[in-house]
């Protein structure tokens, strides 16, 4: 049996990551640490021997840089890289500038948890008039309006990611190429709900660090073997737990 390698991997540290606000659908680039990070994710598949064939990534330029920081790593400039709104952050809605503790202090920890986490309940819509509804955005005219959301909670996100999982990542890992996808925090909680058969309680406690690669060994019917991240258990936790954390009124 051929097993199947896809890697997945949630950008480095923006800008907004930093000053913790709700990021979404908005276009802010990496900062040092998360140019570091993209770095030394593409210095530790090397190191491991990993390689890629193609490469998946969103149209926001913190998964770009990092596709394009881990590519250079691997010495792989040559290989395709698919850019698709579909791998996008989770849109936050009208949240998306708020400081995430600022809107603890204000709305309770509970319910930011519930805009962060929970599976089908989405944080509050923009108006169409809002210059951070993308249909405003020349980035996404191209798009049919209906397709470009005011906000979305998780479940919205997994219906738009996954339409893009069959039509173009599995194809290609059926027909054996190694695949890399750099997305966001969302977006690939979404993808790692379907790919391990998550429940919807599960998927609220899944927290993806940003800059570690995330292995998936998969067989042929893109069944994960099984999966493991290229970092030690303790430094992983304490990267796991910052981003829980970051709901939280100080
Ligand atoms: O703000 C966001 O877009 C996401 C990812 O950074 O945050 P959260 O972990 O709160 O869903």
């Amino acid at each position: 049996m051929v097993v199947k390698t896809l890697v997945l991997v949630r950008h480095g540290e923006s800008q907004w990551n930093q000053e913790n606000r709700f990021t979404g659908w908005t276009d802010v680039p990496l900062n040092e640490t998360g140019k570091n990070e993209a770095k030394a994710a593409g210095e530790v598949l090397k190191e491991k021997g990993y390689s890629f064939d193609i490469a998946f990534t969103s149209v926001l330029k913190r998964a770009v840089h990092t596709t394009w920081n881990i590519l250079e790593e691997l010495d792989l400039h040559y290989i395709p890289v698919i850019n698709s709104w579909r791998l996008n952050e989770r849109h936050y809605g009208a949240l998306q500038g708020l400081n995430k503790a600022e809107t603890a202090a204000k709305h309770g920890d509970e319910q930011v948890l519930v805009w962060r986490r929970s599976y089908d309940v989405p944080p509050p819509p923009l108006e169409k008039a809002d210059k951070r509804w993308p249909g405003n955005d020349k980035m996404y005219a191209h798009l049919p309006r209906e397709v470009l959301p005011f906000t979305e909670c998780l479940k919205d996100t997994v219906e738009r990611v996954l339409p893009f999982w069959f039509d173009h990542i599995a194809p290609e890992l059926m027909r054996d190429k190694k695949v890399l996808v750099a997305a966001h925090g969302n977006s690939l909680r979404g993808l790692v709900k379907h790919l391990d058969g998550m429940t919807e309680d599960a998927v609220l406690k899944l927290n993806i660090p940003t800059g570690v690669p995330l292995v998936y060994e998969l067989d042929e019917e893109l069944k994960p073997i099984k999966h493991y991240y290229l970092m030690d258990e303790a430094e992983l936790k304490k990267k796991m737990d910052a981003v829980a954390q970051q709901g939280k009124a100080k």
